[in-house]
């Protein structure tokens, strides 16, 4: 396992317009960090660039270390052997990191026979194993499907399969459950939460929810307009923002959340039919 650590990192246009400037942070084995924010603060290509994933005309400097290896600059050979065992990442659309035209368990296939070496009945049984573990029922069936046939919520669970098949040591989700059903959203993260957990990773969370950052990490780091508003550990940085910028962004959660009524009666019985 290996502290990912983050040095002065910005990214320019080829115009050399800056879009995220001078942003540091320290990632250590097993932890977990969020990163908030407002839209177009940053926070995207921010782990792109940890991914050595940035679109044409972008370009990162700075330092960004995993363990003693520098990405920024790396041979493609490097960064292609991190991402996937190094680091791998889960994204609001999962559609971005699965194939249409491929069944579901032999997309799986690919990472388990390369970060895990495993073969014939043993790899059958790991595509069935990888897809049981984030809790999709009858896995069988979903190996043999194509992507557009399951749910949205089963798209992400796949999605999320499949980068846990290559037993990465840092897990980066960015907005992970934006996309879905607010009944699955919950479900989501609590597949999420348990996997960083059993598996010792780190997680690195992207999300514009405090709600689900504050559920899901210890530290956070506030951005805004590229640059870094403040980071600290999550419970002080949201119950006791030093920066106007995160206190807006806590009151604006909170009002929002204010609108709920509470929850005063029992709920009605109701009869059970299952
Ligand atoms: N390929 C690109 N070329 C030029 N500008 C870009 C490119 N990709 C992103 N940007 C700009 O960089 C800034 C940061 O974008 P980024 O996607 O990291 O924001 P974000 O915080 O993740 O936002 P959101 O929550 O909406 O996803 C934005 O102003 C965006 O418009």
């Amino acid at each position: 396992m290996s502290t990912l650590t983050v040095n002065g990192l910005s990214v320019r246009t080829e115009e050399e317009r800056a879009l995220v400037s001078d942003v540091s942070f320290t990632l250590p084995a097993g932890e977990r960090l969020g990163i908030i924010g407002e839209s177009g603060s940053g926070k995207s290509l921010t782990a792109l660039s940890v991914l050595g994933l940035l679109p044409t005309g972008l370009r990162a400097t700075g330092s960004i270390r995993l363990g003693d290896t520098e990405l920024v600059g790396a041979s493609p050979r490097t960064l292609n052997g991190v991402r996937g065992s190094g680091i791998a990442a889960v994204f609001q659309e999962p559609l971005t990191a699965l194939d249409p035209l491929m069944r579901i368990g032999k997309q799986l296939a690919w990472p388990l026979s390369h970060h895990r070496g495993l073969r014939g009945d043993a790899l059958k049984r790991g595509i069935i194993e990888a897809l049981a573990a984030v809790a999709l029922p009858d896995p069988e069936k979903i190996a043999r499907s194509y992507i557009h046939e399951v749910s949205g919520g089963q798209r992400q669970r796949v999605a999320i399969a499949l980068a846990l098949a290559c037993n990465p040591d840092i897990l980066i989700a960015d907005e992970p459950t934006t996309a879905l059903d607010i009944s699955v959203q919950a479900e989501i993260l609590e597949l999420l939460d348990t996997a960083v957990r059993e598996r010792g990773m780190s997680l690195l969370l992207i999300s514009h929810d405090l709600a689900v950052v504050s559920r899901m990490t210890e530290h956070l780091l506030v951005l805004r307009g590229g640059e870094t508003i403040e980071q600290g550990a999550t419970r002080t940085l949201l119950t006791t923002p030093a920066a106007d910028y995160t206190r807006l962004l806590v009151d604006t959660a909170r009002s929002l959340e204010a609108y709920l009524p509470e929850v005063t009666a029992p709920a009605p019985r109701t009869e059970n039919h299952s």
